[in-house]
């Protein structure tokens, strides 16, 4: 059986045409593979930029599909993602592929490791935003790993791979086990807003603990897998430790709901960036050093301006 990981990825300028709809996408690198086809950036005749996934199952790469149109659909407020689906011929052989919004940015995992973990307030709010409004439009992403939170500048967040999304009360399509509640003895595989939120849980965990998370799967037994081991290693990490009630609860299940887990998330972010002893304010004579610096620096620019 060949799967995508055996492909040799196809070279630079390779053109593709639709059969159906005669668009024609040229292929500048490859961005990823899972295992059902290969994820292209690509650019067409006007220089837009594009995601183009290649497929392997023509029934697989359908599915996948039909979940983007049918989220664009349900989710009308934002600019469409899927945006052409087609057959074309490679060497001879059918292979269908479908076109998605190109989604610039690096996965989740590697941002805070290149900018710094204090990165985590920011991107976990606006990642909880963004699931908020895709639970409110009936779905669960269900995949949420580093892979699939990939980070912009200025720490804007966004999901790829919805192909693995399911609506609310179906089972989970698609999931990675460290993610997966069902693997920490945490809850089912039935799709709520609760099992995103227990997978963001482990994606702080994995991005900010990853070799202890890694090495804890290899040494529990399966009946210890439980949520009071992950928060364990929590409670042992400087970043992840004021956020030790949010992660609890995400980790059982405890939010009324995602806007209730994101005002949770902003709230315990506020309190971790107070400071908490006489020590970690900054006195009143460098307050004061740092206004007047603030105010001589912004009348040097503006007699600079008015010159
Ligand atoms: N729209 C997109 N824009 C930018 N990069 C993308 C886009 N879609 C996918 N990618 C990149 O391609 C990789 C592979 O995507 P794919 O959808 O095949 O899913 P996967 O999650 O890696 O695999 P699987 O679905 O088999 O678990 C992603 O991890 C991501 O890095």
């Amino acid at each position: 059986m060949t799967t995508s990981s055996d492909r040799q990825p196809l070279p630079k300028g390779t053109e593709i045409r639709g059969k159906w709809n005669g668009k024609l996408y040229r292929l500048d690198r490859l961005l990823g593979r899972g295992s059902n086809g290969q994820v292209y950036l690509a650019s067409s005749s006007t220089k837009a930029k594009f995601a183009v996934k290649l497929g392997i199952e023509s029934a697989e790469l359908q599915g996948e599909a039909n979940i983007l149109a049918s989220l664009d659909h349900t989710e009308k407020g934002r600019s469409p993602f899927l945006l052409d689906v087609d057959d074309t011929v490679l060497e001879g052989k059918n292979v269908p592929f479908y076109v998605m919004k190109y989604i610039p940015g690096i996965p989740v995992k590697a941002y805070l490791r290149e900018r710094g973990s204090h990165w985590i307030g920011v991107i976990g709010y606006r990642l909880l935003e963004r699931l908020s409004q895709l639970h409110e439009a009936g779905w669960v992403f269900g995949d949420i790993k580093s892979d699939n939170v990939l980070v912009g500048e200025y720490g804007r967040v966004e999901l790829v791979d919805y192909g693995g999304a399911s609506s609310i009360g179906r089972s989970v399509r698609q999931f990675t086990e460290i993610y997966d509640r069902g693997y920490w003895s945490a809850g089912s595989r039935i799709a709520d807003p609760a099992y995103d939120h227990f997978a963001v849980a482990l994606l702080w965990l994995h991005a900010l603990e990853g070799k202890r998370l890694i090495q804890l799967t290899k040494t529990l037994i399966p009946q210890n897998r439980h949520p009071r081991e992950l928060m364990k290693i929590v409670r042992s990490n400087s970043r992840l430790l004021p956020l030790e009630n949010w992660m609890e609860k995400a980790l059982t299940g405890r939010f009324e709901n995602t806007q209730d887990a994101s005002k949770q998330w902003r709230e315990a972010i506020r309190v971790s960036q107070k400071p908490k002893s006489p020590d970690d304010r900054v006195p009143a004579w460098m307050a004061g050093l740092l206004g007047a610096a603030i105010v001589i620096s912004l009348s040097i620019t503006a007699i600079w301006l008015l010159q």
